[in-house]
């Protein structure tokens, strides 16, 4: 029997989300041995100081590198927003998974959505995109940093550190907390993270026979769009220290594809949007259009 080693963080989410592509595999051939290997990351640890202090995105994923480059994992799970636009190392993503619901979710136990939070209100969100977007609608809101992974952030609600917070919708439907989404903050008022709702595998880039496994898995639609929306983020130089939100779908004559740069200081914020056929050429296209717009002033105050 055929034994599958995936590294996986401890969260719930993550928990979540690597049974869940273990139950894909097991699917596909039901005699391949899929086996979990819990790890800790620096993303998970480190909960006193904001992640763009800390450093960023490679954060969650590091300690799963490690272990797929000693041997000890074939491969590895992530949020695909939370994977860096390039890889740090010899690894590939042989998947991406059919994305799940991309929107933002307004939670509160009080109020159902932005324009009813009263003046001065205090918004939870660990987020820069979130807390620039919610600066440009509502600029006298209280924005508080909140950390922790979902469960954590509910509970820290219910305490009633906050009167309302913005997480991710997939990650809440996939907890099984879908009835705690009192709106949908969606496009193209709203836009997402790059690729958000998205899971993508990570693995060795030489390891041929995990990448042929996975490839059964991969959406290709999904694909598409998230490429776009991680080429724009790429070209603008993302990263978690700048605000900046993409969305696109696939529409007649290739992607339709939004961004969005923000500054959370002042709550400016420049969109653009355009429709290509290649996703790459299109990020890129939809970068320049923000800098051309001023985006550039944001990125550069970091
Ligand atoms: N940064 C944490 C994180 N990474 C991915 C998700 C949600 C699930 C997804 O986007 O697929 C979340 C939680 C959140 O933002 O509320």
């Amino acid at each position: 029997m055929k034994t599958l080693r995936i590294a996986t963080r401890k969260s719930p989410l993550a928990l979540w989300q690597t049974e869940h592509v273990a139950a894909r595999l097991r699917a596909l051939d039901p005699d391949l041995d899929v086996q979990l290997i819990p790890m800790s990351t620096r993303g998970d640890e480190v909960l006193d100081r904001s992640l763009s202090a800390v450093g960023g995105k490679g954060l969650f994923l590091k300690e799963l590198e490690l272990a797929m480059l000693r041997g000890d994992a074939d491969c590895a799970v992530h949020s695909l927003k939370d994977v860096p636009m390039d890889l740090d190392g010899p690894f590939a993503l042989p998947a991406i998974l059919e994305r799940a619901d991309h929107a933002d979710a307004f939670v509160s136990n009080r109020y159902d959505g932005i324009a009813t939070l009263p003046p001065g209100a205090r918004v939870g969100s660990s987020s820069l995109r979130r807390q620039a977007q919610l600066r440009a609608l509502r600029p006298d809101l209280d924005l508080v940093d909140l950390r922790g992974n979902v469960n954590t952030r509910l509970a820290k609600l219910d305490a009633g550190e906050y009167d309302a917070i913005l997480l991710a919708c997939a990650g809440l439907q996939r907890l099984g907390f879908d009835a705690r989404i009192r709106a949908r903050l969606d496009a193209p008022e709203w836009l997402p993270a790059p690729a958000q709702g998205a899971i993508a595998i990570e693995c060795r880039d030489d390891d041929a026979a995990t990448r042929t496994l996975f490839a059964a898995l991969n959406h290709a639609p999904t694909r598409r769009c998230v490429e776009a929306e991680r080429a724009m983020n790429r070209a603008l130089h993302g990263s978690c220290q700048v605000p900046v939100a993409a969305f696109a779908r696939e529409v007649e004559g290739g992607l339709h594809l939004a961004g969005l740069v923000g500054s959370v200081a002042d709550g400016r914020a420049v969109r653009s949007e355009a429709v290509g056929a290649d996703g790459d050429a299109l990020g890129r296209q939809v970068a320049q259009q923000l800098l051309d717009l001023g985006a550039g002033e944001f990125i550069a105050g970091h």
